[in-house]
Protein backbone atom coordinates (compact mmCIF):
# COMPACT_ATOMS: atom_id res chain seq x y z
CA UNK A 1 0.00 0.00 0.00
CA UNK A 2 1.37 3.47 -0.77
CA UNK A 3 2.06 6.19 1.72
CA UNK A 4 0.61 9.46 2.49
CA UNK A 5 4.17 10.73 0.70
CA UNK A 6 4.01 8.40 -2.27
CA UNK A 7 0.33 9.30 -2.34
CA UNK A 8 0.95 12.88 -2.40
CA UNK A 9 3.72 12.99 -4.87
CA UNK A 10 1.52 11.25 -7.39
CA UNK A 11 -1.20 13.04 -7.42
CA UNK A 12 1.02 16.39 -7.01
CA UNK A 13 3.33 15.65 -9.91
CA UNK A 14 0.08 14.65 -12.19
CA UNK A 15 -0.79 18.11 -12.30
CA UNK A 16 2.63 19.28 -12.64
CA UNK A 17 2.62 20.29 -9.32
CA UNK A 18 6.01 21.53 -8.65
CA UNK A 19 6.69 21.49 -4.69
CA UNK A 20 4.66 19.69 -2.29
CA UNK A 21 4.95 22.03 1.04
CA UNK A 22 3.80 25.30 1.09
CA UNK A 23 4.34 28.15 3.20
CA UNK A 24 1.48 30.36 4.61
CA UNK A 25 1.63 33.88 5.77
CA UNK A 26 -1.83 33.92 7.91
CA UNK A 27 -4.20 36.40 8.45
CA UNK A 28 -5.26 38.01 5.37
CA UNK A 29 -8.89 37.68 3.82
CA UNK A 30 -9.33 35.94 0.43
CA UNK A 31 -10.87 38.35 -2.00
CA UNK A 32 -11.77 37.85 -5.75
CA UNK A 33 -13.37 35.45 -7.93
CA UNK A 34 -13.05 31.86 -8.91
CA UNK A 35 -14.02 29.58 -11.51
CA UNK A 36 -15.43 26.01 -10.93
CA UNK A 37 -15.50 23.14 -13.76
CA UNK A 38 -17.02 19.91 -13.94
CA UNK A 39 -17.33 18.02 -10.12
CA UNK A 40 -14.73 15.34 -9.71
CA UNK A 41 -17.58 12.84 -8.05
CA UNK A 42 -18.97 13.14 -11.88
CA UNK A 43 -16.57 13.75 -14.16
CA UNK A 44 -14.38 10.42 -13.16
CA UNK A 45 -18.06 8.90 -13.66
CA UNK A 46 -18.92 10.06 -16.66
CA UNK A 47 -15.24 9.03 -18.51
CA UNK A 48 -16.27 6.28 -17.47
CA UNK A 49 -19.50 5.67 -18.90
CA UNK A 50 -17.90 6.57 -22.39
CA UNK A 51 -16.90 2.83 -22.51
CA UNK A 52 -20.07 1.84 -22.45
CA UNK A 53 -20.94 3.86 -26.12
CA UNK A 54 -20.74 2.19 -29.70
CA UNK A 55 -19.17 6.10 -30.98
CA UNK A 56 -17.08 8.29 -29.37
CA UNK A 57 -18.05 10.75 -26.63
CA UNK A 58 -17.35 14.54 -26.21
CA UNK A 59 -17.37 15.62 -22.26
CA UNK A 60 -16.76 19.02 -21.60
CA UNK A 61 -16.01 21.14 -18.59
CA UNK A 62 -13.60 18.96 -17.19
CA UNK A 63 -11.10 20.10 -14.83
CA UNK A 64 -7.54 19.46 -14.62
CA UNK A 65 -7.29 17.10 -11.33
CA UNK A 66 -5.24 13.98 -10.72
CA UNK A 67 -8.49 11.68 -10.06
CA UNK A 68 -8.91 13.15 -14.18
CA UNK A 69 -5.56 12.30 -15.56
CA UNK A 70 -5.47 8.67 -13.32
CA UNK A 71 -8.89 7.76 -14.51
CA UNK A 72 -7.51 9.13 -18.04
CA UNK A 73 -4.45 6.35 -17.58
CA UNK A 74 -6.73 3.75 -16.98
CA UNK A 75 -9.61 4.12 -19.82
CA UNK A 76 -6.21 4.03 -22.41
CA UNK A 77 -4.68 0.91 -20.68
CA UNK A 78 -8.36 -0.34 -21.55
CA UNK A 79 -8.33 0.82 -24.94
CA UNK A 80 -10.33 4.01 -25.05
CA UNK A 81 -8.61 6.47 -27.20
CA UNK A 82 -8.66 10.04 -24.95
CA UNK A 83 -7.97 13.46 -26.37
CA UNK A 84 -8.37 17.02 -25.46
CA UNK A 85 -11.13 18.55 -27.49
CA UNK A 86 -10.22 21.48 -29.70
CA UNK A 87 -12.12 23.83 -27.72
CA UNK A 88 -9.43 23.11 -24.77
CA UNK A 89 -12.26 22.43 -22.51
CA UNK A 90 -13.23 18.59 -22.70
CA UNK A 91 -12.13 15.19 -23.53
CA UNK A 92 -13.26 13.35 -26.30
CA UNK A 93 -13.22 9.58 -25.42
CA UNK A 94 -13.43 6.29 -28.24
CA UNK A 95 -13.59 3.45 -27.25
CA UNK A 96 -13.36 1.89 -30.62
CA UNK A 97 -10.51 -0.26 -29.76
CA UNK A 98 -11.28 -1.61 -25.94
CA UNK A 99 -11.80 -5.06 -27.43
CA UNK A 100 -8.30 -5.13 -28.58
CA UNK A 101 -6.54 -3.35 -25.73
CA UNK A 102 -4.11 -5.42 -23.51
CA UNK A 103 -4.58 -4.04 -20.12
CA UNK A 104 -0.83 -5.21 -19.16
CA UNK A 105 -0.31 -2.16 -17.14
CA UNK A 106 -3.32 -2.44 -14.73
CA UNK A 107 -1.18 -2.73 -11.71
CA UNK A 108 0.54 0.19 -12.02
CA UNK A 109 -2.89 2.25 -11.37
CA UNK A 110 -3.80 0.07 -7.96
CA UNK A 111 -4.32 2.67 -5.02
CA UNK A 112 -4.57 5.58 -7.09
CA UNK A 113 -8.19 6.25 -7.01
CA UNK A 114 -11.85 4.28 -6.43
CA UNK A 115 -12.75 4.16 -9.64
CA UNK A 116 -11.51 1.58 -10.95
CA UNK A 117 -14.42 -0.63 -9.51
CA UNK A 118 -16.76 1.35 -11.82
CA UNK A 119 -15.25 0.02 -15.08
CA UNK A 120 -16.80 -3.50 -14.10
CA UNK A 121 -20.30 -3.35 -15.50
CA UNK A 122 -19.13 -1.29 -18.72
CA UNK A 123 -15.99 -4.18 -18.86
CA UNK A 124 -18.55 -7.19 -18.60
CA UNK A 125 -20.66 -6.14 -21.15
CA UNK A 126 -17.56 -5.39 -23.33
CA UNK A 127 -15.67 -8.27 -22.91
CA UNK A 128 -17.36 -10.63 -20.14
CA UNK A 129 -14.60 -10.42 -17.97
CA UNK A 130 -12.35 -7.36 -15.60
CA UNK A 131 -9.41 -7.38 -13.34
CA UNK A 132 -10.09 -4.43 -10.46
CA UNK A 133 -7.08 -3.80 -8.76
CA UNK A 134 -7.17 -2.68 -5.67
CA UNK A 135 -8.19 0.80 -4.92
CA UNK A 136 -7.51 4.41 -3.85
CA UNK A 137 -8.97 7.38 -2.53
CA UNK A 138 -9.44 8.91 0.53
CA UNK A 139 -8.36 7.37 3.81
CA UNK A 140 -11.22 8.30 5.61
CA UNK A 141 -12.70 4.49 7.09
CA UNK A 142 -12.57 1.00 5.51
CA UNK A 143 -14.26 1.90 2.17
CA UNK A 144 -15.30 -1.76 2.00
CA UNK A 145 -17.03 -2.29 -1.41
CA UNK A 146 -18.90 -5.31 -0.31
CA UNK A 147 -22.39 -3.79 -2.10
CA UNK A 148 -20.75 -3.45 -5.20
CA UNK A 149 -19.78 -6.81 -5.63
CA UNK A 150 -23.08 -8.00 -4.43
CA UNK A 151 -24.82 -5.89 -6.63
CA UNK A 152 -22.33 -7.50 -9.52
CA UNK A 153 -23.56 -10.93 -8.18
CA UNK A 154 -27.08 -10.02 -8.80
CA UNK A 155 -26.28 -9.38 -12.49
CA UNK A 156 -24.96 -12.58 -12.68
CA UNK A 157 -21.18 -11.89 -12.66
CA UNK A 158 -18.57 -14.08 -11.34
CA UNK A 159 -16.14 -12.72 -8.46
CA UNK A 160 -13.17 -14.15 -7.95
CA UNK A 161 -10.69 -11.85 -5.17
CA UNK A 162 -6.90 -12.41 -5.71
CA UNK A 163 -3.84 -11.42 -3.69
CA UNK A 164 -3.65 -8.21 -6.50
CA UNK A 165 -7.08 -7.39 -6.58
CA UNK A 166 -10.67 -9.17 -8.09
CA UNK A 167 -10.80 -10.58 -11.21
CA UNK A 168 -14.88 -10.96 -12.87
CA UNK A 169 -16.49 -12.79 -15.51
CA UNK A 170 -19.91 -12.92 -17.15
CA UNK A 171 -20.14 -16.33 -19.06
CA UNK A 172 -23.72 -15.72 -19.66
CA UNK A 173 -23.70 -12.27 -19.94
CA UNK A 174 -25.39 -9.78 -17.56
CA UNK A 175 -28.98 -9.82 -16.48
CA UNK A 176 -31.64 -7.26 -15.22
CA UNK A 177 -32.11 -7.65 -11.02
CA UNK A 178 -33.70 -6.49 -8.27
CA UNK A 179 -31.37 -4.70 -6.29
CA UNK A 180 -32.03 -3.00 -2.39
CA UNK A 181 -28.66 -1.16 -1.29
CA UNK A 182 -28.64 -1.39 2.51
CA UNK A 183 -27.15 2.51 2.77
CA UNK A 184 -27.92 4.49 -0.30
CA UNK A 185 -24.29 4.68 -1.58
CA UNK A 186 -23.10 6.91 -3.81
CA UNK A 187 -20.67 4.52 -5.61
CA UNK A 188 -23.01 1.32 -5.42
CA UNK A 189 -25.60 3.38 -7.41
CA UNK A 190 -23.40 4.16 -9.89
CA UNK A 191 -22.56 0.56 -10.33
CA UNK A 192 -26.06 -0.59 -10.58
CA UNK A 193 -26.33 2.33 -13.43
CA UNK A 194 -23.57 1.45 -15.19
CA UNK A 195 -24.17 -2.16 -15.32
CA UNK A 196 -27.93 -2.07 -15.80
CA UNK A 197 -28.15 0.20 -18.52
CA UNK A 198 -27.02 -3.00 -21.29
CA UNK A 199 -28.20 -5.70 -18.62
CA UNK A 200 -30.64 -7.93 -20.74
CA UNK A 201 -33.95 -7.00 -18.90
CA UNK A 202 -34.96 -4.73 -16.11
CA UNK A 203 -33.40 -3.38 -12.98
CA UNK A 204 -35.14 -2.03 -9.73
CA UNK A 205 -33.01 -0.52 -7.37
CA UNK A 206 -34.02 0.24 -3.91
CA UNK A 207 -32.37 2.26 -1.86
CA UNK A 208 -30.73 4.21 -3.95
CA UNK A 209 -28.82 7.25 -3.58
CA UNK A 210 -29.46 10.63 -5.22
CA UNK A 211 -27.03 12.90 -5.27
CA UNK A 212 -27.06 15.55 -7.90
CA UNK A 213 -24.10 13.58 -9.38
CA UNK A 214 -25.77 10.74 -9.74
CA UNK A 215 -28.53 12.66 -11.26
CA UNK A 216 -25.84 13.87 -13.98
CA UNK A 217 -24.66 10.66 -14.46
CA UNK A 218 -28.34 9.57 -15.23
CA UNK A 219 -28.62 12.39 -18.02
CA UNK A 220 -25.81 10.83 -19.50
CA UNK A 221 -26.96 7.68 -20.00
CA UNK A 222 -30.21 8.76 -21.06
CA UNK A 223 -27.87 10.87 -23.78
CA UNK A 224 -26.56 7.63 -24.75
CA UNK A 225 -29.79 5.50 -25.23
CA UNK A 226 -30.57 4.34 -21.85
CA UNK A 227 -34.28 4.09 -20.65
CA UNK A 228 -34.17 4.67 -16.55
CA UNK A 229 -36.65 6.68 -14.57
CA UNK A 230 -36.32 7.88 -10.70
CA UNK A 231 -39.20 7.47 -8.51
CA UNK A 232 -40.45 8.45 -5.15
CA UNK A 233 -38.01 6.80 -1.76
CA UNK A 234 -34.75 6.26 -3.53
CA UNK A 235 -36.29 4.08 -6.25
CA UNK A 236 -34.39 3.85 -9.90
CA UNK A 237 -35.63 1.86 -12.57
CA UNK A 238 -33.67 0.66 -15.35
CA UNK A 239 -34.80 -1.06 -18.55
CA UNK A 240 -31.66 -2.43 -20.43
CA UNK A 241 -31.10 -1.51 -23.92
CA UNK A 242 -28.66 -3.63 -26.47
CA UNK A 243 -26.77 -0.86 -27.76
CA UNK A 244 -25.84 2.90 -26.31
CA UNK A 245 -24.12 5.40 -28.72
CA UNK A 246 -21.36 7.95 -27.37
CA UNK A 247 -22.66 11.34 -25.61
CA UNK A 248 -21.96 15.27 -25.39
CA UNK A 249 -22.46 16.59 -22.35
CA UNK A 250 -21.63 19.38 -20.27
CA UNK A 251 -20.35 17.88 -16.81
CA UNK A 252 -22.26 19.58 -13.62
CA UNK A 253 -20.10 21.51 -11.55
CA UNK A 254 -18.65 20.66 -8.58
CA UNK A 255 -20.36 21.52 -5.65
CA UNK A 256 -17.82 20.21 -2.79
CA UNK A 257 -14.99 22.51 -4.48
CA UNK A 258 -17.79 25.11 -3.91
CA UNK A 259 -18.98 24.71 -0.38
CA UNK A 260 -14.80 24.35 0.26
CA UNK A 261 -14.34 28.32 -1.17
CA UNK A 262 -17.18 29.14 0.03
CA UNK A 263 -15.91 28.16 3.70
CA UNK A 264 -12.61 29.48 3.11
CA UNK A 265 -14.30 32.99 2.65
CA UNK A 266 -16.39 32.82 5.65
CA UNK A 267 -12.98 31.86 7.83
CA UNK A 268 -11.06 34.09 6.53
CA UNK A 269 -13.12 36.63 6.80
CA UNK A 270 -13.19 37.56 3.02
CA UNK A 271 -15.29 37.79 -0.01
CA UNK A 272 -15.04 35.13 -2.89
CA UNK A 273 -17.61 34.68 -6.17
CA UNK A 274 -17.72 31.23 -7.13
CA UNK A 275 -18.14 31.63 -10.89
CA UNK A 276 -19.75 28.23 -12.05
CA UNK A 277 -21.59 27.35 -9.04
CA UNK A 278 -25.37 27.12 -8.27
CA UNK A 279 -27.81 27.54 -6.01
CA UNK A 280 -30.03 24.44 -6.10
CA UNK A 281 -27.69 21.63 -6.10
CA UNK A 282 -26.42 23.31 -2.94
CA UNK A 283 -29.38 24.38 -0.97
CA UNK A 284 -28.21 22.48 2.17
CA UNK A 285 -25.55 24.07 1.75
CA UNK A 286 -26.28 27.21 2.22
CA UNK A 287 -28.75 27.41 4.90
CA UNK A 288 -26.23 25.91 6.65
CA UNK A 289 -23.44 28.77 5.63
CA UNK A 290 -26.25 31.46 6.73
CA UNK A 291 -27.27 30.07 10.14
CA UNK A 292 -23.51 30.41 11.25
CA UNK A 293 -23.66 33.91 10.11
CA UNK A 294 -22.10 33.75 6.59
CA UNK A 295 -23.81 35.51 3.59
CA UNK A 296 -24.51 35.21 -0.11
CA UNK A 297 -26.03 36.42 -3.47
CA UNK A 298 -27.34 33.82 -6.08
CA UNK A 299 -25.57 35.75 -9.31
CA UNK A 300 -26.54 34.46 -13.00
CA UNK A 301 -23.22 32.72 -13.49
CA UNK A 302 -21.97 31.87 -9.70
CA UNK A 303 -22.33 32.15 -5.99
CA UNK A 304 -20.43 35.15 -4.11
CA UNK A 305 -20.19 33.92 -1.04
CA UNK A 306 -18.48 36.48 1.67
CA UNK A 307 -18.46 37.37 5.55
CA UNK A 308 -20.43 40.26 6.64
CA UNK A 309 -19.35 41.20 9.37
CA UNK A 310 -20.33 40.40 13.35
CA UNK A 311 -20.03 37.11 15.07
CA UNK A 312 -19.93 33.56 13.61
CA UNK A 313 -22.78 31.33 15.46
CA UNK A 314 -22.11 28.23 16.27
CA UNK A 315 -24.54 25.40 14.65
CA UNK A 316 -24.79 21.21 14.89
CA UNK A 317 -24.43 19.39 12.06
CA UNK A 318 -25.26 16.28 10.77
CA UNK A 319 -23.90 15.02 7.90
CA UNK A 320 -25.90 12.62 5.48
CA UNK A 321 -26.82 11.37 1.96
CA UNK A 322 -28.28 13.78 -0.28
CA UNK A 323 -30.70 15.63 0.16
CA UNK A 324 -28.94 15.81 3.88
CA UNK A 325 -25.30 17.75 4.60
CA UNK A 326 -22.45 16.71 2.04
CA UNK A 327 -19.61 15.13 3.70
CA UNK A 328 -17.13 16.16 1.78
CA UNK A 329 -18.06 19.85 2.75
CA UNK A 330 -17.91 19.40 6.82
CA UNK A 331 -13.93 20.33 7.10
CA UNK A 332 -13.95 23.14 5.65
CA UNK A 333 -16.72 24.39 7.40
CA UNK A 334 -15.16 23.17 10.95
CA UNK A 335 -12.19 25.93 10.41
CA UNK A 336 -14.84 28.51 10.29
CA UNK A 337 -16.56 26.95 13.17
CA UNK A 338 -13.72 27.49 15.53
CA UNK A 339 -14.23 31.29 14.94
CA UNK A 340 -17.76 31.06 16.04
CA UNK A 341 -19.14 32.24 19.13
CA UNK A 342 -20.06 28.82 21.34
CA UNK A 343 -19.87 25.41 21.50
CA UNK A 344 -20.78 23.73 17.71
CA UNK A 345 -21.05 20.18 16.85
CA UNK A 346 -20.65 18.03 13.73
CA UNK A 347 -21.81 14.53 14.09
CA UNK A 348 -20.42 12.63 11.11
CA UNK A 349 -22.44 9.48 9.83
CA UNK A 350 -21.37 8.81 6.15
CA UNK A 351 -17.80 7.78 7.23
CA UNK A 352 -16.56 6.22 9.94
CA UNK A 353 -12.97 8.01 10.49
CA UNK A 354 -13.61 11.20 9.14
CA UNK A 355 -12.04 13.61 11.98
CA UNK A 356 -8.18 12.70 11.24
CA UNK A 357 -7.56 16.18 10.55
CA UNK A 358 -8.83 18.09 13.49
CA UNK A 359 -5.73 17.33 15.12
CA UNK A 360 -3.65 19.59 13.29
CA UNK A 361 -6.67 22.50 14.32
CA UNK A 362 -5.87 21.45 17.77
CA UNK A 363 -1.97 22.06 17.40
CA UNK A 364 -3.32 25.69 16.02
CA UNK A 365 -4.97 26.44 19.20
CA UNK A 366 -8.47 24.91 18.18
CA UNK A 367 -10.66 23.76 20.80
CA UNK A 368 -11.83 20.00 19.33
CA UNK A 369 -13.09 16.94 21.07
CA UNK A 370 -14.12 14.03 19.34
CA UNK A 371 -16.28 12.01 20.85
CA UNK A 372 -17.54 7.88 19.71
CA UNK A 373 -21.03 8.59 20.85
CA UNK A 374 -23.84 9.88 18.44
CA UNK A 375 -24.13 13.57 19.36
CA UNK A 376 -26.25 15.79 17.43
CA UNK A 377 -29.76 13.94 17.14
CA UNK A 378 -30.05 11.14 15.16
CA UNK A 379 -28.32 7.44 15.89
CA UNK A 380 -26.25 6.75 13.07
CA UNK A 381 -24.58 3.36 12.11
CA UNK A 382 -21.56 4.07 14.05
CA UNK A 383 -23.36 5.16 17.10
CA UNK A 384 -22.27 1.61 19.44
CA UNK A 385 -19.00 0.95 17.69
CA UNK A 386 -15.71 2.17 18.42
CA UNK A 387 -15.58 5.26 15.65
CA UNK A 388 -14.79 8.77 17.13
CA UNK A 389 -17.01 10.31 14.59
CA UNK A 390 -18.69 12.96 16.84
CA UNK A 391 -16.87 16.69 16.90
CA UNK A 392 -17.55 19.12 19.40
CA UNK A 393 -16.16 22.45 18.59
CA UNK A 394 -16.00 25.64 21.59
CA UNK A 395 -15.05 29.29 19.85
CA UNK A 396 -14.05 31.56 19.47
CA UNK A 397 -10.72 30.14 18.84
CA UNK A 398 -7.65 32.31 18.02
CA UNK A 399 -5.64 30.10 15.55
CA UNK A 400 -1.91 30.59 15.30
CA UNK A 401 0.62 29.27 12.73
CA UNK A 402 2.04 25.35 12.99
CA UNK A 403 3.49 22.45 10.87
CA UNK A 404 0.96 20.81 9.79
CA UNK A 405 0.32 17.59 7.49
CA UNK A 406 -2.17 17.03 4.78
CA UNK A 407 -4.10 13.61 5.80
CA UNK A 408 -6.57 13.36 3.16
CA UNK A 409 -8.36 15.92 0.44
CA UNK A 410 -11.22 17.61 1.98
CA UNK A 411 -8.96 17.98 5.60
CA UNK A 412 -6.16 18.63 3.33
CA UNK A 413 -8.58 22.06 2.42
CA UNK A 414 -9.21 22.45 5.50
CA UNK A 415 -5.90 22.92 6.75
CA UNK A 416 -4.89 25.15 4.28
CA UNK A 417 -7.74 27.30 5.31
CA UNK A 418 -6.36 26.38 9.10
CA UNK A 419 -3.17 28.39 7.99
CA UNK A 420 -4.71 31.23 5.72
CA UNK A 421 -6.52 32.46 9.36
CA UNK A 422 -4.01 31.44 11.74
CA UNK A 423 -1.50 34.36 12.98
CA UNK A 424 1.91 34.02 11.97
CA UNK A 425 3.19 31.50 9.56
CA UNK A 426 2.81 27.33 8.71
CA UNK A 427 4.03 25.04 6.48
CA UNK A 428 1.44 22.41 4.96
CA UNK A 429 2.85 19.09 3.71
CA UNK A 430 1.90 16.63 1.25
CA UNK A 431 0.07 19.30 -0.45
CA UNK A 432 -0.04 17.49 -3.76
CA UNK A 433 -3.11 15.21 -2.67
CA UNK A 434 -5.19 18.31 -2.68
CA UNK A 435 -4.48 18.09 -6.42
CA UNK A 436 -6.98 15.16 -6.50
CA UNK A 437 -9.97 17.22 -6.44
CA UNK A 438 -9.09 21.02 -6.49
CA UNK A 439 -7.90 22.06 -9.74
CA UNK A 440 -5.43 24.54 -10.07
CA UNK A 441 -6.08 25.62 -6.32
CA UNK A 442 -2.31 27.37 -6.32
CA UNK A 443 -3.22 29.30 -8.71
CA UNK A 444 -6.95 30.02 -7.14
CA UNK A 445 -4.96 31.09 -3.99
CA UNK A 446 -2.94 33.50 -5.73
CA UNK A 447 -5.99 34.88 -7.40
CA UNK A 448 -7.56 35.62 -4.43
CA UNK A 449 -4.53 37.51 -2.94
CA UNK A 450 -3.35 34.91 0.00
CA UNK A 451 0.06 35.13 1.10
CA UNK A 452 2.14 32.05 0.26
CA UNK A 453 5.22 30.25 -1.02
CA UNK A 454 5.23 27.25 -2.23
CA UNK A 455 8.24 25.15 -1.47
CA UNK A 456 10.20 21.85 -2.71
C1 LIG B 1 -15.47 9.51 -6.11
C2 LIG B 1 -16.69 9.84 -5.33
O1 LIG B 1 -17.76 10.06 -5.89
N1 LIG B 1 -16.56 9.91 -4.03
C3 LIG B 1 -17.69 10.30 -3.22
C4 LIG B 1 -18.55 9.08 -3.00
O2 LIG B 1 -17.71 8.09 -2.40
P1 LIG B 1 -18.21 6.58 -2.36
O3 LIG B 1 -19.01 6.30 -3.56
O4 LIG B 1 -16.99 5.75 -2.10
O5 LIG B 1 -19.09 6.63 -1.06
P2 LIG B 1 -20.35 5.73 -0.69
O6 LIG B 1 -21.58 6.57 -0.80
O7 LIG B 1 -20.30 4.47 -1.45
O8 LIG B 1 -20.08 5.42 0.85
C5 LIG B 1 -21.01 5.74 1.85
C6 LIG B 1 -20.92 4.76 2.97
O9 LIG B 1 -21.27 3.46 2.49
C7 LIG B 1 -20.29 2.51 2.90
N2 LIG B 1 -20.17 1.46 1.85
C8 LIG B 1 -20.05 1.81 0.54
C9 LIG B 1 -19.91 0.85 -0.44
C10 LIG B 1 -19.88 -0.51 -0.05
O10 LIG B 1 -19.74 -1.42 -0.89
N3 LIG B 1 -20.01 -0.82 1.28
C11 LIG B 1 -20.15 0.13 2.25
O11 LIG B 1 -20.27 -0.17 3.45
C12 LIG B 1 -19.00 3.35 3.00
O12 LIG B 1 -18.04 2.72 3.79
C13 LIG B 1 -19.53 4.63 3.60
O13 LIG B 1 -19.67 4.48 4.99
O14 LIG B 1 -19.64 9.43 -2.15
C14 LIG B 1 -19.25 9.91 -0.86
C15 LIG B 1 -20.52 10.17 -0.06
O15 LIG B 1 -21.25 11.21 -0.63
C16 LIG B 1 -18.38 11.15 -0.99
O16 LIG B 1 -17.89 11.50 0.28
C17 LIG B 1 -17.22 10.89 -1.91
O17 LIG B 1 -16.58 12.13 -2.22
C1 LIG C 1 -13.89 11.24 -0.21
C2 LIG C 1 -13.67 11.89 -1.35
O1 LIG C 1 -13.27 11.36 -2.51
P1 LIG C 1 -12.94 9.83 -2.91
O2 LIG C 1 -14.20 9.07 -2.80
O3 LIG C 1 -12.52 9.99 -4.35
O4 LIG C 1 -11.85 9.38 -2.01
C3 LIG C 1 -13.91 13.35 -1.47
O5 LIG C 1 -14.06 13.84 -2.62
O6 LIG C 1 -13.94 14.04 -0.44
Amino acid sequence: MNTLVDDAKQHGSAVGLTGDRIEIEGGKPLRGRIELKGAKNLVTKAMVAAILGDTPSHLRNVPDISDVRIVRGLLEVHGVRVRESEDGDGLLLDPAEVESAHFADIDAHAGSSRIPILFCGPLLHRLGEAFIPDLGGCRIGDRPIDYHLEVLRNFGALVEKLPSGIRMSAPEGLRGAKVALPYPSVGATEQVLLTAVRADGITELSGAAIEPEIMDLINILQKMGAIISVDTDRVIRIEGVEKLEGYTHRALFDRNEAASWAAAALATEGDIVVGGARQSEMLTFLNVFRKVGGAFEIQDDGIRFYHPGGELKPAIIETDVHPGFMTDWQQPLVVALTKANGVSIVHETVYEQRFGFVDALVDMGASIEVHRECLGGLRCRFGQRNFRHSAVISGPSHLHGADIEVPDLRGGFSHLIAALTAEGRSTVSNVGIIARGYEDFIGKLRKLGADFTLLA
